[in-house]
């Protein structure tokens, strides 16, 4: 496998049935890019995406990443080989303060120890000091003693993505980020991606076509299943097959 790419996807597939909702799937993701995988409602994202996290297994192909065969590793031992995806809303401490949350997910690297009462004090303070520093990294370093369900919807959406950091991942991977997010507070999260991606590998899949276009390195199409073209930004703007395949979607900007 070429060291050039961090992820590398060969032949994958997922059905449910005799359904396929993933055909076969060659995607490459560059070490240090940030790569989004885009296409119109039901053409296999979340299934792909799933397939990666390890919350799928594959019906057919196989998932190298850092040149390691983890095609039907776990997904808690993918977080521990460095792969982080953000988490949902729903799984934020809600009375827990913003920091206590970023705390708990420092702890959560080793995999299921983020449930256990007693930690040793010099891991605590580690935990502490990573909770603090991805704090300031997604700006929500004011609010640190506040409740997170006392946040805005797009500031829970940012702390998600900040208890994903906590996992100090190579590879981290972000489901619409936006979702669900205020047009307000689209370009926070723009900001932030685009931050991370300085010193992060990051795979995300996004309806938000001014995000996409404005904040990745790469970008793969996906229809029906498979990849219809993998490209720059621009390449992809001004590709027939793609706006093809969007026709009658509503969904995107
Ligand atoms: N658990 C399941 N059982 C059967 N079919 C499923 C299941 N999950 C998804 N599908 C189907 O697989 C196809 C791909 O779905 P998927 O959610 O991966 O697409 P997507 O590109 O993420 O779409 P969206 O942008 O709407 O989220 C769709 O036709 C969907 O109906």
């Amino acid at each position: 496998m070429s060291s050039n790419y961090l992820l590398e996807t060969s032949g994958l597939g997922l059905d449910y049935g005799a359904f396929s909702a993933v055909g076969h799937v060659d995607l490459k993701i560059k070490k240090g890019s940030i790569h989004t995988v885009i296409g119109p409602n039901g053409a296999g994202k979340t299934s792909l995406f799933h397939c990666l996290t390890g919350e799928r297994k594959p019906t057919r192909g196989s998932i190298h990443f850092n040149g390691e065969n983890l095609t039907y590793l776990a997904a808690h031992k993918r977080v521990s080989k460095g792969m982080s995806r953000s988490f949902q809303v729903t799984s934020l401490f809600q009375t827990l303060s913003v920091r206590e949350n970023l705390r708990i997910a420092a702890q959560g690297r080793g995999g299921l120890n983020a449930l256990k009462f007693w930690v040793p004090e010099t891991a605590d303070k580690t935990n502490i000091a990573k909770a603090n520093e991805v704090l300031e990294k997604i700006q929500l370093a004011a609010f640190a003693d506040k409740q997170a369900g006392e946040l805005s919807h797009g500031q829970q959406r940012v702390l998600e993505v900040g208890m994903a950091l906590c996992g100090s991942p190579s590879l981290l991977l972000l489901d619409e980020p936006t979702s669900g997010m205020g047009v307000d507070d689209i370009p926070i999260m723009t900001n932030l991606i685009s931050e991370l991606g300085k010193d992060h590998t990051v795979m995300l899949i996004e309806h938000n076509m001014r995000l996409v276009m404005s904040i990745s390195d790469r970008i793969t199409v996906m229809h029906q299943g498979n990849i219809l073209i993998e490209g720059s930004p621009e390449e992809v703007k001004g590709d027939e097959q793609v706006k093809k395949a969007y026709l009658g979607e509503s969904g995107s900007e």
